[in-house]
């Protein structure tokens, strides 16, 4: 038998071939009997034991609806688990495990020793050797099974860690390349800058809900910082040091977001070449952001309630359940207790996300909030253009807070972007403040109307303005009489805002 197990053991790498093989050879020295495998894993947040895939060995099948999860009482592999000891079971005897000595009685089978699966690094399991013959065993011959399941457990253990291992390294590389295509789209997410009583009391709630595991649900107006407060519920929390993770749920797809969710297996749809990590495995022991999420739709609902319940999930083309540990932060611009009304919404999902709703207020009801931001990101622009600004006028700030600003706090944010663009080198700040809409004419029901308009003349006012300093300077972009140190820009800046708005030189082609 010990042969056996060292054969086994530099033949195989893989776990489940090794399980089998051990099953094989082992079990041939048991003239009527077979011996199984039950690998068990402990799932702390759940205080339950689960059974761990694959479930090893040479016994008959089991019923479709064996359970994966044990009630300890009733099985021998969580007696053994606990007490680490031995364990022999006589159907002819009476005594505990009711359930299994009826299916072994079933079977013929007539007893049965379970020996622990442990290393002196791990608890893995129990193993069973079992018998259709009545067996008094031998002196000595429990100590052996013991012996045999010490080898057994370390030749388990290395592939279990070289299969950790793998999914590791999978997990890694599929991290690194979400954070590279976060990093690419620049995501420039601080601190919340604001002081306001009403972005105060949101503060405070983050503050309360970040250390929890609650899931949390962010609602308010699209660009009031839904996104920004998901961080800093992040940030204040114990899983900081892992990844915050982001979908926008009306991006993707109808299609495609249940495999942007819960991954595929290769070959699992047309398309799907090769495996690949959904967002609840790349977000494990972090934080996922599921942005838009009342644009989930009604047949993926069931699916994401029960990651949120259980914690698991399986890949698309897949049987096997994945255990993650993932906290939710979800956020929308939508009325979701108004789409559970018209029946558009799961309600048992509803009430699973709303368990701490944090609604982020429009900054038209923040006024106090707008000189601070103006502040804060014409910092930030000066910086990233490198251009110096000199003071911003009041009448500009005066103008800037009685706006009402329907694009809420990404609409500020990119006004001071082209006003920074704008503004003469050590100036002050230039805001094309005829482009503001009057607050007169912006209410909710034409909020899309405004914004729209507005960002449409503030291009074109930055259009003509880089129009007229490549005419004025020949079309000679760097150098000190270049169009670039003209407008107080740097060359690689001019060229970026050139190419997005479709600027070639005349004498090149056409003029955009
Ligand atoms: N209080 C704030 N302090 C600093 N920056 C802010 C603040 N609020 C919003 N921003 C900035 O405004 C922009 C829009 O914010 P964010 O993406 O978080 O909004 P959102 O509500 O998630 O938008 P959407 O509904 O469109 O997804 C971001 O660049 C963010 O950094």
């Amino acid at each position: 038998m010990l042969l056996a197990v060292a054969q086994a053991v530099a033949a195989h790498t893989d776990l489940g071939a090794l399980l089998r093989d051990l099953a094989a050879a082992l079990g041939a020295h048991l003239p009527r009997g077979y011996l199984s495998f039950a690998l068990l894993e402990l799932h702390s947040h759940a205080g339950k034991l689960q059974f761990l895939e694959p479930l090893g060995g040479a016994a008959p099948p089991k019923p479709a609806d064996t359970p994966t999860e044990l009630p300890a009482a009733e099985s021998p592999t969580a007696h053994v688990w606990d007490t680490q000891e031995p364990f022999w079971l006589d159907i002819n005897a009476n005594g505990r495990f009711r359930m299994l000595r009826a299916a072994f009685a079933k079977q013929g089978v007539q007893c049965a020793c379970f020996v622990p699966l442990t290393t002196p690094r791990r608890k893995l399991g129990a193993m069973g050797f079992t018998s259709y013959l009545p067996v008094t065993p031998a002196p000595g011959d429990i100590d052996f099974a013991v012996q045999v399941g010490r080898l057994v457990a370390l030749a388990v253990e290395g592939a279990l860690t070289r299969q950790e291992l793998e999914r590791a390294n999978a997990r890694l590389a599929a991290e690194k390349l979400y954070l590279e295509e976060e990093i690419r789209t620049d995501r420039r997410m601080g601190e919340v800058v604001g002081a306001s009583p009403a972005l105060h009391v949101v503060l405070q709630q983050v503050g309360v809900v970040a250390p929890t595991d609650s899931a949390v649900l962010i609602t308010g107006e699209t660009g009031t910082g839904k996104e920004l407060i998901a961080r800093a519920v992040h940030r204040l929390s114990e899983r900081r040091d892992r990844t915050f993770v982001k979908l926008n749920c009306a991006a993707i797809p109808t299609g495609l977001l249940e495999s942007e969710l819960f991954g595929h297996e290769k070959g699992a749809f047309t398309g799907a070449v090769e495996r690949r990590l959904g967002r609840f495995e790349l977000a494990d022991g972090g934080t996922l952001f599921l942005d838009e999420v009342g644009d989930i739709p009604p047949e993926l609902q069931p699916k994401l309630l029960r990651v949120l319940q259980e914690q698991e999930f399986e890949r698309l083309g897949s049987a096997k359940t994945i255990k993650v540990n993932v906290r939710l932060v979800a956020a929308t611009h939508r009325n979701l207790a108004k789409l559970v009304a018209e029946g558009k919404f799961r309600s048992d999902l509803y009430y699973r996300l709303h368990v701490f709703p944090v609604h982020l207020p429009a900054l038209r009801e923040r006024h106090e909030d707008i000189p601070e931001l103006v502040r804060h990101f014409v910092a930030l622009f000066a910086q990233r253009f490198g251009k110096k600004i000199g003071t911003i006028p009041p009448e500009t700030m005066a103008a800037l807070e009685r706006y009402s600003w329907p694009g809420n706090v990404r609409e500020l944010e990119h006004l001071v972007e082209r006003a920074v663009i704008l503004s003469i080198p050590g100036g002050e700040l230039r805001v094309p403040l005829n482009d503001l809409i009057s607050p007169e004419s912006t209410d909710e029901s034409t909020s899309e109307v405004p914004v729209l308009a507005t960002r449409a003349t503030l291009l074109e006012s930055e259009r003509e303005l880089i129009r007229r300093a490549l005419d004025e300077c020949e079309w000679i972009i760097g150098g000190p009489s270049g169009a670039a140190a003209r407008l107080g820009l740097k060359r690689t800046t001019l060229l970026s805002r050139m190419k997005k708005m479709g600027f070639t030189r005349p004498d090149r082609g056409s003029v955009e």
